[in-house]
């Protein structure tokens, strides 16, 4: 479903870094992959590749057989807000909206107000913050934080859910309902890849893939 081959990533001219160095991987629809590695090792550029965020300086990407390479940009947008979720370890959340409108947001362009705000409530409501849908960001925990991100990042019933860390900034009791809530939309088809450091949550998937110095050390199945 996902499949990486040869994919290069540079970044700048003087000196030049090299993220990503000729990564070939393919990913199953339904996988769980757990990207490990060091800081700097590739892991956020190799999901932002994924999510059409980033585009490789070369090499090819192909998503359920459709190659993003040959994409327009305006379609790599369409692309990516059709089948993808994406989770941060810092929420990214906009502490000027309420937790419903943060949810809204990425769909207000495209699909009518009434629509997102039903749709909003109901991924609120389990993640278990319908409770919480007038407060602001600022008011909230982190693990409500989190779960607020979770339920933006499932409103456009995404394929393909890409985590950096999500757990990262939670305590262990935060993470594992997080975890929990990753897990139930795992059951539901979706393919999961999560970046961590934590490896007590490799359990959770049934990939683990091992990045250094911007190439696949390890990809093995748990
Ligand atoms: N926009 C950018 N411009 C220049 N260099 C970048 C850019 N993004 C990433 N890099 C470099 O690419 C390399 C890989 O970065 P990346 O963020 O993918 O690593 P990572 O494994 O996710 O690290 P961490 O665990 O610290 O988040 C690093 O050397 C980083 O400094």
């Amino acid at each position: 479903m996902i499949k990486l081959q040869d994919i290069v990533m540079r970044f700048g001219t003087t000196p030049v870094t090299i993220a990503l160095n000729k990564i070939t991987l393919n990913v199953d629809q339904n996988d769980w992959v757990t990207v490990l590695g060091a800081s700097g090792s590739g892991k956020t550029t190799l999901l932002n590749i994924i999510g059409g965020i980033l585009s490789p300086s070369s090499g090819i990407i192909q998503i359920d057989a459709v190659n993003l390479n040959d994409m327009e940009k305006a379609d790599i947008q369409e692309y990516r807000r059709n089948k993808i979720g994406f989770i941060y370890q810092d929420f990214k959340l906009f502490n000027q909206y309420t937790v419903l409108e943060n949810v809204m947001i990425p769909q207000l362009p495209y699909v009518k107000r009434k629509i997102i705000e039903d749709n909003g409530k109901s991924l609120l409501e389990n993640v278990g913050l319908s409770h919480r849908i007038n407060h602001f960001p600022t008011e909230l925990s982190g693990g409500e934080k989190q779960r607020v991100a979770i339920a933006r990042a499932l409103l456009n019933n995404p394929d393909i859910l890409l985590c950096d860390e999500p757990t990262g900034n939670l305590d262990s009791k935060n993470t594992e309902k997080i975890m929990q809530i990753i897990q139930k939309l795992h059951k539901t088809g979706i393919t999961v890849i999560f970046v961590t450091h934590d490896n007590s949550l490799v359990e959770n998937g049934n990939r683990i893939l091992t990045m250094q110095d911007g190439m696949i050390k390890e990809y093995v199945g748990v």
